[in-house]
C-alpha cells in the first residue's frame, strides 16, 4: 500500500505552473488561488473560467503546448493534460530538475497528490485517499464541512491573535505553553457560535493573561 507524507507546502510568491487548461486543470488553479502562489498556465486552450482569470491578471498564460524547458525556475508542477505521454514527459523533467510534480492522470508516477480541502480560514483540513477514490474523498470533505463551520474563521483568528500576543511577552516557555493550552480550554467557539463573541481590547487580553499567570 502506498503511503504518503502530509506536508503544506508555502508557496507564497513561488512559481507554479499548471501544464494543461482543461477541467481538471481549472480545480488545481482554484485551489492554487487561495494562495499567494504565482500562477502560470501552459496549455493551447483554456476553460472559460480559466480564460476569465488570465484576462483578469490572476494567472498567466502560454499559450501553446508543453515544451521541454518549461519547468525551468518552477517551484511545484501539475501535469493536468489529457494526454499520459505530455504528462509523463512533464514529470521526467521535473524529476531530473528535483522539481515536487503531480500527474492528474497517475498517482503512481506523481511526487505528490493533490487532497481535497476544507478551508475555513487560517484552519484547512486536507484528505486523500492516496489515489483510491477521489469522489471518497470529495464526500469526505463534504461532511466534515457541516462539522466545522465559519465559526473556526473567528476561533482561529482570535487563537492566532493571542498566540502573537503571549509570544511578544518574553514570558518563561512553561508559563508560554500552560497560557496557549488554557485559551483552548476556553468555550469561545461556543460565543462564536451564538453571535456573543467581541474580540478582546488590549486591555482585556493583558487582565487574562495576568490573571492566569497568578492562577499558576
Ligand atoms: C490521484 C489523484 C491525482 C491528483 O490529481 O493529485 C487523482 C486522480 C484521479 N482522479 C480521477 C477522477 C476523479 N477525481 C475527482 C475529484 C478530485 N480528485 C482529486 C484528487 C486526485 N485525483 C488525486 C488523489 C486524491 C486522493 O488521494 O484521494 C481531488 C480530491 C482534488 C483535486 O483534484 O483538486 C478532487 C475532489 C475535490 C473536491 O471536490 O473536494 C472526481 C470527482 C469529480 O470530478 O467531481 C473524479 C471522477 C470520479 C472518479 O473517477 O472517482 C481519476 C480517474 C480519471 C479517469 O478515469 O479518466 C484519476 C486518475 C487515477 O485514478 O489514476
Ligand atoms: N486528478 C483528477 O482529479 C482527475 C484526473 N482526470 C484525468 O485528467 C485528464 C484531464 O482531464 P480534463 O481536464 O477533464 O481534460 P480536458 O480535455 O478538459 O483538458 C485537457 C487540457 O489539456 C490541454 N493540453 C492537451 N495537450 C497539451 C499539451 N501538449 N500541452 C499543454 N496542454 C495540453 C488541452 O488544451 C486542455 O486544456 C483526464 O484525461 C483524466 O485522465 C480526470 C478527472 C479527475
Amino acid at each position: 500500500m502506498e503511503h504518503y507524507t502530509p506536508i503544506y507546502v508555502n508557496t507564497s510568491d513561488k512559481s507554479v505552473l499548471v501544464i494543461g487548461g482543461g477541467r481538471v486543470a481549472e480545480r488545481k488553479v482554484r485551489g492554487l488561488l487561495q494562495t499567494e502562489a504565482r500562477i502560470t498556465v501552459v496549455s493551447p486552450l483554456l476553460t472559460p473560467t480559466l480564460e476569465q482569470l488570465h484576462q483578469e491578471s490572476r494567472i498567466e498564460w502560454i499559450a501553446r503546448s508543453y515544451r521541454n524547458g518549461d519547468l525551468r525556475g518552477a517551484f511545484l508542477v501539475y501535469a493536468a493534460t489529457d494526454d499520459p505521454n505530455v504528462n509523463h514527459s512533464v514529470v521526467q523533467e521535473a524529476e531530473a530538475g528535483a522539481i515536487l510534480v503531480n500527474d492528474a492522470m497517475s498517482s503512481g508516477n506523481s511526487s505528490f497528490i493533490t487532497p481535497s480541502v476544507v478551508r475555513r480560514g487560517r484552519l484547512s483540513i486536507a484528505i486523500s485517499t492516496a489515489g483510491a477514490g477521489p469522489a471518497a474523498a470529495a464526500e469526505i470533505r463534504a461532511l466534515l464541512e457541516q462539522q466545522f463551520g465559519d465559526e473556526y474563521e473567528t476561533y482561529l483568528d482570535f487563537l492566532h491573535q493571542m498566540r502573537m500576543e503571549i509570544k511578544s511577552r518574553g514570558l518563561p516557555p512553561t508559563v508560554r505553553s500552560t497560557l496557549l493550552r488554557r485559551l483552548t480550554e476556553m468555550d469561545i467557539l461556543d460565543t462564536i457560535r451564538t453571535g456573543q463573541f467581541e474580540w478582546w481590547s488590549e486591555e482585556k487580553i493583558g487582565n487574562w493573561i495576568s490573571r492566569n499567570q497568578e492562577e499558576m
